[in-house]
């Protein structure tokens, strides 16, 4: 396959399938039954015995990559009202003030992940509380048998990121066990079908005329993307889209959240990538020669992808419509994605399902295959 734009790709669910040969779509789509297994899974599992020892003076998550973004979302559904810390680390350290009285909650959907493993023995050691989530019969489930962590097995949708459900749920179970977030069995159970109505949305067979995926990506396909989200959730979502963006599209991203992207990213709507460059608005020179070549390229430049979260503060809301309008004044293209549902789980859950789709549907439609990632891949076997 060749690396270059064509939206008949798109076009039907049989084109789409076959640029798609990892199954990254089907993946995608299993977002809904992961959240209903895992739920189980969780219980399963005995996440309830957690509620014995009390509150955890911090919950401290431990994962990379697609798995290290559980802790996150577990982080923003939770909220700055939780009554303790939510942190996630994504190296091979613990840090210094972690100890006894927190849960160490390491999470590895192939369970064999180096960082996450360093961080899993340290706490182990310190004598943390543990909760371990991700591959049976792998070294993180031998570490929690050795260790006595409670464990909860998770199934692969086929990739880590691809399986963020599966891997967040048993965390939010436990966040609800420890009574530090209000996720009621009913809001599981919303989250799961409003994954499912985003699935049918952006369906393989919908045309690209009505299936909002597949517009924005070929909107996107060339630009630059700049992904803000206009609240913690929101912002969150955005970082997974620009990490799902490197990763299903091999394409770069930027991220950012309102209202600090507003205090440096908004500075690029007036250098190099602004669509056509834009000398005059810029203060640089008309022979400035970086200048010239993005005006000889009108068609390509920033793109911004805003994520709008329901619950916005007002001056936020007020800075991100207004730095929305300043990008469209200096010709740098906004698309919005609009959270979805009440609960902030549900809100999370609309955002990352529609940017999943998004950025698979680019992939495609520049004919790239999805699911393998060839650079990861070397980049670890370079190290070993
Ligand atoms: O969930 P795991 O298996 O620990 O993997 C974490 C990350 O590491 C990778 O496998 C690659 O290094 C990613 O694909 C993944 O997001």
């Amino acid at each position: 396959m060749s690396a270059a734009l064509d939206p008949s790709r798109l076009e039907d669910a049989e084109a789409v399938e076959a640029a798609d040969p990892g199954g990254m779509l089907r993946q995608v789509a299993s977002s809904a039954a992961q959240v209903r297994e895992a739920q189980r899974a969780a219980a399963e599992a005995g996440v309830a015995a957690l509620a014995e020892d009390g509150r955890p003076r911090a919950v401290v998550v431990a994962g990379v990559g697609g798995s290290g973004i559980a802790g996150d979302v577990l982080a923003a559904v939770c909220g700055a009202g939780c009554a303790v810390p939510v942190f996630t680390v994504r190296g091979h350290r613990l840090p210094g003030w972690v100890g006894a009285a927190d849960l160490v909650i390491a999470v590895s959907c192939s369970g064999t992940t180096a960082e996450t493993l360093d961080v899993a023995a340290e706490a182990a050691r310190r004598g943390c509380r543990l909760m371990f989530v991700g591959a049976p019969e792998s070294p993180l489930a031998d570490l929690a048998d050795r260790s006595r962590a409670l464990f909860v097995p998770v199934r692969s949708a086929g990739q880590p990121r691809s399986t963020l459900w599966g891997l967040t749920v048993p965390l939010v179970v436990a966040a609800r066990t420890l009574r530090l977030v209000d996720v009621p069995d009913a809001v599981l159970e919303s989250t799961a079908t409003l994954l499912e109505d985003v699935a049918h949305r952006c369906r393989p067979s919908s045309e690209p005329f009505v299936n909002p995926a597949k517009r924005i990506a070929l909107d996107l396909a060339g630009d630059v993307p700049l992904v803000w989200g206009t609240s913690p959730i929101a912002a969150t979502a955005a970082y997974r889209t620009a990490c799902q963006l490197n990763e299903n599209a091999k394409y770069p991203a930027v991220s950012g959240e309102m209202p600090e992207a507003g205090h440096n990213q908004v500075a690029a709507f007036d250098g190099f990538f602004a669509r056509g460059g834009s000398p005059a608005d810029s203060g640089a020179s008309d022979d400035d020669h970086f200048f010239r070549d993005r005006a000889e390229d009108p068609e390509h430049g920033l793109h911004l992808l805003v994520l709008r979260d329901v619950d916005e503060h007002p001056r936020v809301r007020a800075r991100a419509e207004a730095a929305a309008a300043l990008a469209r004044d200096r010709g740098v293209v906004v698309t919005e994605i609009r959270a979805e549902g009440e609960h902030p789980l549900e809100r999370i859950a609309s955002l990352i399902a529609s940017a999943d789709y998004v950025t698979v549907y680019l992939a495609i439609a520049l004919g790239v295959d999805p699911t393998p990632v060839p650079a990861i891949d070397e980049l670890k076997a370079r190290i070993t």
